[in-house]
């Protein structure tokens, strides 16, 4: 019956209607659409289009698009709609407005999940990991994470694992290059130096991305691809990316392999803990996460303990969390430091007086923070709501729809951080005296470690181990950062990796100083 209505519809297009009638008709739809669009939008908005949604402005931009954004919520005002064109939930607003975030994240938090948008994006790789849990499974992870990387035990061992890094594998490296009179991409080895302290906090294993010759380690590539693959679904139509999971086929089959390469490595890793602590009785000469978790009792039940699949999932959740983040921060810094001298010299004296005390490098501290608000390592992110609400600035969100909150336009935006807001000026983190007075900022204007109840738990941690590698290179080294590279511009992915990475040159300082 439905075959013979459509086949009755098609022979009445076919003798009554002329092509150049249908092209009109569509044109005039076309027009009506992006009419009512464009009532609906606040003025300065991206174009909506009809069926093609706000696709058209972002692949247009796709070479600029932190900019492209930011000048957009600049336009309009802080806030406006987007809608992609294939479903699934991909519609929602764009903002940058501080109020509005600090309502996402802490004043209305229980309406504003993850959500299960992210959480399908991300089974495979994290499964019930804290990064991609809501409710009671999240705050059981949160509240054993920050018990225990806020415990004195952790934050001694914690500093010291860095600071044998440092000394032990990134300085030697470094001067060897430096010897050599090499180039290198200084990315890449901040990328490793980052993924092996982790590995050492998380799991307490050396991951090996900093041995001699940089070698390439299977775990390391199985994690940056299980990452790249989760990601790449959300820019994939979701019917593309499910039919080729239900037949196993290409990115989606590579990312079930990379997935179970990394979730296999850490459950050898739960199994060989759990096996030594019934040898040996105790793990009380380990500090690391992993065994610190297997030692406690659960909260709740002090008989139980955690299961081996909460602190495998726990434990990729962190190196997820904790590998990029702060190596592209300090890549980001490095570079802005080569062409602000100014600011490198007050860094470097800094450093000289605090006499390795890392907790009293006041200006260091602000230098990273200012160059974090520029280059936040966390551009965007965002929440799905379960109900329909009414942000604080007014905006409709209905249920299902996300909240994106831009921390790169944020940083950026003139109304909060005055005229000068395009400036690299860390002056404006301290006090009278010099000190950093960063702690008294709103969250929620400076949002680049997220804040409220999912406040990243590894900020201190992050903030120790920045101070540590950029105190440590830059006594020594002089970086050159070297001329002719590709442009130096962020890659459009949700950490925000330099595209190209950064070649430079070190020059031991004793032998460069005039
Ligand atoms: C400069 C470095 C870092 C920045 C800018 C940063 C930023 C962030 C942001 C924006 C979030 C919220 C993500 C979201 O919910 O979608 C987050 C969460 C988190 N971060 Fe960080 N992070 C950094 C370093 C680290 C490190 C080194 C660790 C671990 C040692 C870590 C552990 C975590 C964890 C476990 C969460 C999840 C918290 C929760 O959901 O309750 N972060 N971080």
């Amino acid at each position: 019956m439905a075959s013979e209505l459509v086949a009755m519809a098609l022979r009445f297009v076919g003798e009554y209607v002329r092509a150049s009638d249908l092209a009109v008709a569509s044109a005039a739809l076309f027009a009506c659409s992006a009419v009512r669009n464009r009532l609906t939008s606040p003025r300065g908005a991206p174009m909506l289009w009809p069926v093609f949604g706000i696709l058209p402005a972002l692949f247009a931009h796709l070479d600029d698009i932190y900019e492209w954004g930011t000048a957009a919520l600049a336009r309009s005002g802080g806030t406006f709609p987007y809608r992609g064109m294939w479903g699934g939930g991909s519609s929602g607003v764009i903002t940058s407005v501080p109020a509005n975030v600090e309502h996402l994240l802490k004043a209305n938090f229980a309406n504003y999940p993850k959500g299960p948008y992210y959480r399908e994006r991300f089974v495979e790789l994290l499964g019930d990991g804290i990064f991609n849990a809501d409710g009671d499974a999240w705050r059981a992870q949160r509240r054993a994470a920050t018990a225990e990387m806020h415990s004195a035990r952790f934050l001694e061992f914690s500093s010291g694992t860095i600071g044998d890094l440092v000394t032990g594998k990134l300085v030697p490296l470094l001067e060897s290059l430096s010897a050599r009179g090499g180039a290198v991409d200084m990315q890449d080895v901040l990328l490793r130096f980052t993924f092996d302290n982790i590995c050492a906090a998380a799991f307490g294993v050396d991951a090996g991305c900093l041995a001699d010759g940089l070698p390439d380690v299977p775990f390391a590539r199985a994690f940056e691809r299980a990452t790249e693959l989760s990601l790449s679904r959300f820019v994939t139509p979701p019917f593309v990316w499910k039919a080729k999971r239900a037949l196993g086929v290409g990115s989606e089959r590579a990312l079930v392999e990379a997935a179970r390469a990394v979730r296999g490595f850490a459950e050898r890793t739960v199994a060989e803990r759990r096996a030594e602590l019934r040898r040996t009785g105790t793990l009380a000469g380990r500090c690391d996460l992993l065994s610190r978790l297997m030692s406690s009792p659960l909260p709740d039940c002090p008989d139980q303990g955690y299961s081996d699949e909460f602190l495998r999932d726990f434990c990729i959740s962190f190196i997820l969390a904790g590998r990029d983040t702060s190596s592209v921060a300090l890549t980001w810094f490095f570079w802005l430091l080569a062409s602000h001298p100014d600011v490198e010299s007050r860094v470097l004296a800094d450093v000289a007086a605090a006499g390795g005390d890392a907790s009293s490098m006041e200006y260091l501290h602000a230098a990273l923070t200012e160059s974090m608000r520029l280059y936040p390592p966390v551009p965007v992110d965002f929440k799905e709501a379960l109900k329909d609400d009414v942000l604080p600035d007014g905006t409709a969100v209905r249920a299902r729809e996300r909240v994106i909150y831009y921390t790169y336009a944020m940083g950026r935006d003139k109304s909060l951080w005055g005229p000068d807001c395009l400036e690299f000026r860390p002056e404006r983190w301290l006090d009278k005296r010099g000190a950093f007075a960063g702690g008294a900022e709103s969250p929620y204007k400076y949002a680049v470690f997220n804040a409220g109840p999912r406040l990243c738990v590894g900020k201190r941690f992050a903030y120790t181990q920045m101070k540590a590698v950029a105190a440590a290179v830059l006594a020594r080294f002089r970086i050159e950062v070297l001329p002719g590279q590709e442009a130096i511009k962020p890659k459009l992915n949700t950490t925000l990796y330099m595209k190209h990475g950064l070649m430079v040159r070190f020059a031991r300082r004793e032998q460069t100083a005039p």
